[in-house]
């Protein structure tokens, strides 16, 4: 394809991306704290199945999670469970602007103070670590395991940036699907997509 061809569609794109995301994020702002908290719970419990089925519970494995924002299923029930069955619990934050995410590990009594876009994130005196199994949050997906995020490309970024991929497990609702986010080339697939339904994508 002629490069300028390609140009207008990575724009038209973007385009598309940035209202899509924009749908998703105000159809999920509607939902009540206890279907938010159904959500969750029916997500975190889906996970922690899969975990214990095809990786025997993740027990000793660093699993990157998150500390939940603007409507994303809340899973830190299910972090303090892990975290207490033996799995290493690390959450990421935005340490430099445009770059990969930095993981460290934490604990239910580590210090978290205030990052970019008021996300709690751990303090520097927590460790840092590479996660053998990543859970990305989702604003939506598609049935080929692709995902929109918040539109900043840090967990693709940060995926390209490993140097052994990790297993991607993308985590949402399934009120999120579309039928294609027309990947582009730095888009990078999970491997099992988690929603209150259970796994896709695998
Ligand atoms: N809970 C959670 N933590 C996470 C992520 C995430 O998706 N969820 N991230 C996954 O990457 C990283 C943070 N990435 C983010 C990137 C943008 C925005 C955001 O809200 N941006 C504003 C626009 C800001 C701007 O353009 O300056 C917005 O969308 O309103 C939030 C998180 C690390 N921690
Ligand atoms: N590996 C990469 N290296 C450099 N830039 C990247 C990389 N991956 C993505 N980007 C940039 O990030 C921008 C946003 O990407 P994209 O639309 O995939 O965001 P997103 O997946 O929704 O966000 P996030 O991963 O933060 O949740 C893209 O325009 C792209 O230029």
């Amino acid at each position: 394809m002629a490069p300028e061809v390609d140009q207008t569609q990575a724009r038209d794109v973007a385009v598309w991306r940035k209202a899509k995301r924009t749908e998703l994020r105000d159809a999920r702002k509607t939902l009540s704290a206890s279907t938010h908290a159904d959500l969750s719970a029916q997500i975190a419990a889906r996970l922690e199945d899969i975990l214990h089925r095809h990786y025997h519970g993740a027990k000793g494995q660093i699993f990157s999670m998150y500390w939940p924002i603007k409507g994303e299923p809340d899973l830190r029930t299910l972090m303090g469970k892990l975290h207490k069955f033996g799995v290493r619990i690390a959450l990421p934050s935005v340490e430099t602007k445009a770059a990969p995410l930095v993981f460290r590990l934490w604990t239910p009594d580590a210090e978290m103070t205030r990052g970019d876009w008021n996300i709690p994130v751990l303090t520097k005196d927590a460790a840092r670590v590479t996660p053998d199994i990543t859970l990305a949050p989702l604003v939506g997906w598609d049935p080929a395991g692709y995902r929109l995020g918040y539109g900043g490309g840090y967990f693709d970024r940060t995926l390209a940036a490993l140097p052994s991929p990790p297993l991607k497990i993308g985590v949402g609702y399934d009120a999120a699907r579309l039928p294609t986010i027309y990947p582009q080339e730095h888009d990078i697939a999970m491997d099992v997509i988690v929603t209150e339904t259970g796994a896709h994508a695998v």
